[in-house]
Formats: structure tokens, sequence, C-alpha cells
């Protein structure tokens, strides 16, 4: 069994909301290890008090900053990345209750105010600093990738927010790619999502400030981008051998794009040359041309070298693993910034299905059910069932891969909550999200 690690935040009022109530709040430690969260609301009836199932963690108060909730949740995880594990931390929460600020932070500058993933890297480029002078083999770096999901596209962050598709591989992988680019003279480029290397923290941190530039952040308005996206941002521990092997499998997989698609044109060609149509609709040989079977063996035959110098690239990629003494290599750590939860069922928020246009109320049926196929999936894995549904959403299909890590794979959720009393069934609602999940694996 895989558990979930449940956290919980509160954010302080924010400017605007200074001077309003907040809400009647407390945490309650159960068992030394898992906390709960107690609230209370006041209306015309009298006070209704809820209390939440023991499912958390650690509950954060709103004068917490990045870097305490940083050291608590992410950083007891790096050992495990240098192991060769894999870890996910997922921020959920209404639009305005600081999944953002969690998962990527707002400033760059003040340690104690990165975001977990910047904080991460620090944490491992400063593993990786020792490895590399200890070890002295091929220097490691971290590959990060950012992507959005919305609807069933990807948008890629390091290449202009170019829509990528996600398509279930033969390997029964989920991959993420651009359109096939026709480059001059016909030649064939597929288009992985792009990942960045980067060497040391200073270049991480560069890269990533430009990287979330392509978002817009800094609005926490319901109509946000941010709010109505799932941001993905991956970091991998690779080295140059590994980054290479893996370019070379691109050009590879680039030459036997052409190769296929022409071969898949002969076949056609030829079946429908050598079949025609009676009157009365069947499709019968046709007498007045032969099926050059030649043509097709000759295409077929040429496809099969091309596959063949996928298949020798792929297993360059694998030797490169298999040859490096660092179990590190190829270890993710993936920090997710879900959608404004606002959409999520049941929730009274500000804005009613009746002022809602229709493409929106299309994105939050969207959100609704990516974020219920979440936490489907993270308590079908706290509890080890067999069938978890992750076809059920693009969310849960995408993160497939590291859900299906198990044993080697850990995964967090850090629900965010904003105090403001007028945003007290948003918070609610959050809440009892979280502790369905953190419930599932105590
Ligand atoms: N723990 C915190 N401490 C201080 N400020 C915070 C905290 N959490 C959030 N904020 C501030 O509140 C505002 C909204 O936060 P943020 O943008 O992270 O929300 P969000 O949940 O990501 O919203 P959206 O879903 O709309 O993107 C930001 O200005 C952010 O800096």
């Amino acid at each position: 069994m895989a558990p979930i690690n449940v956290f919980a935040r509160w954010r302080p009022l924010s400017q605007s909301e200074r001077g309003r109530d907040e809400i009647d709040r407390g945490t309650h430690d159960r068992s030394g290890s898992f906390f709960s969260v107690a609230l209370e609301r006041r209306d015309s009836v009298g006070t209704r008090p809820w209390t939440s199932p023991a499912a958390f963690r650690a509950v954060f108060e709103s004068e917490h900053d990045n870097y305490a909730v940083f050291n608590t949740v992410v950083a007891p995880h790096i050992p495990r990345i240098l192991r060769g594990e894999n870890c996910t931390f997922f921020a959920y929460g209404h639009s305005g209750s600081g999944k953002t600020h969690t998962i990527f932070g707002y400033d760059f500058e003040d340690s104690r105010q990165l975001g977990m993933c910047l904080g991460a890297a620090r944490e491992i480029f400063d593993k990786l600093r020792y490895l590399n002078e200890e070890e002295r083999g091929p220097a490691m770096g971290i590959g990060f990738s950012l992507f959005e999901l919305r609807k069933k596209s990807a948008f890629d962050l390091l290449n202009n927010r170019t829509q990528c598709h996600i398509r279930e591989g033969p390997d029964g992988k989920v991959h993420i790619r651009g359109e096939t680019e026709i480059l001059e003279g016909g030649k064939v480029r597929v288009c992985p999502i792009v990942q960045l290397v980067c060497w040391d923290f200073e270049e991480f941190r560069q890269q990533h400030i430009q990287a979330l530039e392509q978002r817009a952040t800094g609005s926490s308005s319901i109509h946000s981008q941010s709010s109505r996206t799932h941001a993905v941002l991956q970091l991998e521990i690779v080295s140059q051998a590994l980054v290479d092997a893996r370019h070379d499998l691109y050009d590879r997989q680039s030459e036997l794009v052409p190769v296929g698609k022409r071969a898949t044109d002969i076949r056609i060609e030829e079946d429908s040359k050598s079949a025609i149509r009676t009157p009365d609709g069947q499709w019968v040989p046709n007498p007045e041309y032969q099926r050059d079977q030649g043509r097709i063996d000759a295409v077929e035959a040429e496809m099969a070298q091309f596959e063949g110098r996928v298949t020798a690239a792929e297993q360059r990629v694998h030797a490169v693993f298999k040859a490096s003494s660092f179990p590190c290599l190829g270890a993710k750590m993936v920090f997710v910034d879900l959608a404004g939860a606002e959409y999520y069922e049941g929730n009274d928020t500000r804005l009613s299905s009746r002022n809602r246009a229709p493409q929106e109320l299309q994105e939050g049926r969207q959100i609704n059910s990516d974020l219920l196929a979440l936490k489907e999936v993270m308590r079908a894995t706290s509890q080890g069932q067999k069938r978890v549904p992750f076809r059920s959403s693009t969310l849960t299909m995408v993160l497939r891969e590291h859900f299906l890590n198990s044993g080697k794979g850990i995964s967090t959720i850090i629900v965010t909550l904003s105090p403001a009393a007028e945003q007290f069934a948003a918070t609610l609602n959050s809440l009892k999200y979280a502790s369905l999940v953190g419930a599932a694996s105590t």
C-alpha cells in the first residue's frame, strides 16, 4: 500500500480581506501523527461545528512560510529521490487559496519564500554537487518540463504554449507530443514535450522564472488562466549521456514516421487497386490488376529496418541507465498546481452555473471530473486496490506512471485554505475532499 500524505495550509487574509471575519477553526492532535481540523460556522440558525477525520500529517497556520512548509512536506523525500524513487506533490484548493504560492511561489529571491519546486531543486542540486564531486562519474543535472493541462490537451510552457496531444503508446505508457513537424526537404521531426536541462541551481532558477512568465499568474480572479488549468512541473535527474541517448531516440522515431506513412499508403493503394466493387456491393478481386506484393514487401522491409533503428536507440537509453552507478538517474519529482476547486461539485461558490458562459461550464465540468478522478485514483492506490481508474481523466492518465511506480513512489497532497469567513463553503469543501483522501490512507 502506497500511503498518500495529506497536509493542510491556511493562508493569511489577503490585503483586500483585511478586517473581515475569519473562520473559527482549530487543529486537534488525534494520535500523535495525524491531525484533524475543526471549523465552526456561525449563521442565523446558530453555530454549526464540523470536524474532519484525523487525516492530516500536519496543519500549517497562516504564519508558516514556504520554507517551513517545504521542510516538513518536501525535504523528507529528497533522500528518496536520491535512491531512485519518485514523488508527486499536488496542491488542491479553490481559486486564490494559495496553491501557486505553495507550489511555485511568487518570490524567487527570498530563500524562505521559494515554492516547493524551487526549494526541491535547490536541495537536489546541493546533493548532486556532492555526488558529482565524490563519485567522479558523469555529471548529473536536473531536466525540467512544465505544461498545463486543459480539457484533453497539454500546453507546453517551455515551447511557447504549443498544444500537445496526450496518447497512450503501444508500450502502455502515456506520451505527450506536439504536432509532428515537416522540415525543409521533407524531413520530419516528432516533437515530445520540451525538457530543459540545467546543471546548477542558478541556471534552473532563471529558467523556472522564464517558464512561469508563460503562465498567467498573479491574478487570483476566478477567471484567471491559472485557476482553470492544472500546471504540472516535472523535475528529473539526468546526465548528458541520458539526454543524448533520448535525442538520438527522437531522431530515429522521426525517421520512422515518413517510412511508416509510405508503407501505409502503398498498402492502401495496392489493396484498393486490386479489388473492385460489384453492383450488389461486394468486394471481389480485380481481374485487371495484379496486386504488386513485391512493392509492399520492399516498403515493409524498409520499415522493419527503421523500426530496428528505433529499437536500438531505445536499448541505448536503457543501457545508459544500466551503466549508471547513480540510482537516482531518471528519478522524478512532480509538482502539480491543480485547477481551482470551485468547480468541485456541490460547492456553492461565487459563480453559480447560471452566470457562466457555456464554454466555462464545459471547462468546469472537465475540471470537476479531473478532480474527482484524482481523488478516486488516490484512494484506490492508497488502499492497494487492483483496479485503479486512471483512464477516467486526462490528468490521471498523464500521472499514471508516477502512481504506478508504487513502492517506488509516493504522493502528497496539500490542501490550501482561505481563512475568510465569506469563503467558508469553499474551504469546507476543500477540507472534505482532502480528508477523504487522507482518511483512506491512515
Ligand atoms: N501562505 C501564504 N502566505 C502569504 N500569501 C499567500 C499565501 N497563500 C497565498 N498567498 C497570496 O494569496 C494570493 C493568491 O494565492 P495563489 O495565487 O497562490 O492562489 P491559487 O490558489 O493558486 O489561485 P488560482 O487557482 O486562482 O491560481 C497571492 O497573492 C499569494 O501570494
